[in-house]
């Protein structure tokens, strides 16, 4: 391919088909910011057989993401989830009148009142497994914080979406429903672990332990078995009856649901320790946290000392909570690694926010790279640096106003996407981060066994969302006696 007049510069690589895929690879934030410094804003790169056209300048971002007419979404989007969960193409004549309805479900079940429905149904089953936690006994315990973030927010949130066993007995209930759920995670994070393959184009019959697993959690998510499960969310069941009057066959409904149960914990997970990580490594954040969650714990009605009692937060308690939002933002800022991706439907021009215009060929897709904007040292001063308070205001309000070339920026953090591909999960995500954080600083008094540790994101699966941690860290953790105030930093426990 060769360079038309009023196309972006290409680089094509030297290598036939792969192009610059290896170089992509090893590092995406930093060979985008290499390409940006030799092409400007705007560049092809030819990568694994594919022309993508990189879009880097974030005044851009809304004309790119507004191009609905010429950029298709769901193209690219359904082929990808079709391809590695297996389910119907959801895109063909026979179901795409049907799939509009699904896709709408996502925003009624996911905002307004069915969110805080969820909200509240997760800071329960957050309490339920911590409870259970609680009865390993009053001493210090370790695990990775990694482990314990997955374990703690993975059976919430699936309790949450897919609701409880109902028939077994008590007690054997708790046995069952314990190792069932540590089945469950086990299978989610093998298949999990596969995704960086998968995403590259390796067919999962080659990745046989991820495609058990994927098959594994579909058995699971069986409508007969659904169908015995209490309190599940009005997002699954009303997917159910969806999949139901399409009439798919039951593993393929199974599968759109290992899907759902994929995007609403592969970056939640991450998201969750990564906050709780920063949180820990920084006396300055913990201190702030830990204030203004007792703030909050200490204006509710319910006997704080008495452990018996289910801690509440309404939704203006949430929302009042700025030093936690901005503590997941910052994390968010720092681990996010998502490429939105749309397809040229025809060739067209696109109109840049400078005026320029770009000539885009049918078939090469257009990429937006939120990280360039999360790493960019004219928008986020020390971009690598945790600052807890990046998201406030003097006043301790939420900061939205951030700056370049001294023109206010509408797109400056963008870890759920934007547009057509915006996550719709986002507000639910947000919440529930918070309770975990309320809720573990709350019981636990928690320390990393070596703070000092630099710990590095594992960017194998930059791309795909939000980076996980490279390793694991130890956590040191007991549960904390109830009526005192949480143990600040690490020096009171000692002097204790
Ligand atoms: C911190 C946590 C989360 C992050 C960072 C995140 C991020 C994203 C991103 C970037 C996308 C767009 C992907 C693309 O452009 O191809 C997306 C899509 C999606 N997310 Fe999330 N997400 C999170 C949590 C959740 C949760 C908790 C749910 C559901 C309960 C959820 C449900 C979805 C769904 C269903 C889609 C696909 C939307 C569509 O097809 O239009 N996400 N998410």
């Amino acid at each position: 391919r060769k360079r038309k007049p009023g196309e972006p510069p290409l680089e094509t690589g030297w290598m036939p088909f792969i192009g610059l895929a290896l170089d992509y690879g090893r590092n995406p934030l930093g060979f985008l910011q290499d390409m940006q410094r030799k092409h400007g804003n705007v560049f092809t790169c030819k990568i694994a057989g594919k022309y993508l056209t990189f879009i880097t300048d974030p005044f851009s971002f809304s004309s790119v993401v507004r191009q609905g007419k010429n950029l298709d979404f769901q193209k690219f989007a359904m082929g990808f989830s079709q391809r590695v969960f297996g389910h119907a193409d959801f895109n063909s004549p026979m179901l795409s009148e049907s799939y509009k309805e699904v896709h709408s479900i996502f925003r009624q079940t996911l905002q307004g009142p069915p969110l805080q429905q969820l909200t509240q149904s997760m800071l329960g089953n957050l309490q339920t497994v911590l409870s259970q936690d609680s009865q390993r006994g009053h001493g210090w315990q370790e695990e990775g914080l990694q482990s314990f973030t997955n374990r703690i927010m993975f059976e919430a949130g699936f309790l949450t979406l897919f609701g409880q066993e109902a028939e077994l007995p008590k007690l054997r209930g708790v046995a069952k429903a314990g190792s069932f759920i540590r089945k469950t995670v086990r299978d989610f994070l093998m298949f999990d672990k596969a995704f960086p393959a998968l995403a590259a184009g390796v067919p999962i019959s080659l990745c046989l332990s991820a495609w058990r697993a994927r098959e594994a959690l579909a058995s699971e998510l069986k409508h007969s078995g659904l169908q015995r499960r209490n309190c599940i969310s009005a997002l699954i069941q009303r997917r159910m009856d969806a999949f139901d009057r399409m009439r798919l066959d039951e593993t393929g409904k199974a599968r759109t649901h290992v899907c759902m149960l994929w995007a609403s914990q592969a970056n939640t997970l991450p998201a969750a320790f990564w906050s709780l990580y920063y949180t820990l490594r920084s006396p300055a954040a913990l201190d702030a946290a830990l204030s203004e969650i007792n703030r909050v714990l200490q204006e509710s009605e319910e006997p704080l000392d008495d452990p018996s009692q289910l801690i509440s937060l309404t939704r203006e308690q949430l929302e009042s909570m700025t030093v936690l939002d901005s503590i997941i933002a910052e994390a968010l800022r720092l681990s996010s690694a998502s490429i939105m991706i749309r397809v040229a439907n025809e060739d067209f021009v696109l109109t840049l926010d400078s005026g320029e215009q770009v000539a885009i060929r049918k078939g090469d897709y257009i990429c937006l790279y939120p990280q360039l904007i999360h790493m960019d040292p004219e928008v986020y001063p020390n971009p690598t640096e945790f600052q807890f308070d990046r998201y406030l205001e003097a006043d301790g309000k939420k900061k939205s106003s951030f700056f370049k070339a001294g023109r206010r920026l509408r797109h400056f953090l963008i870890p759920f996407g934007s547009g057509a591909s915006e996550c719709p999960g986002r507000f639910f995500a947000v919440n529930e981060i918070k309770e975990f954080l309320t809720l573990a600083l709350w019981h636990y008094d928690l320390e990393l066994s070596n703070p000092d540790a630099t710990l590095a994101p594992d960017c194998a699966r930059a791309g795909l969302g939000i980076l996980p941690p490279s390793r694991d860290v130890l956590l040191r953790y007991r549960v904390r006696e109830r009526g005192g105030t949480p143990c600040r930093h690490k020096e009171e426990k000692r002097e204790e």
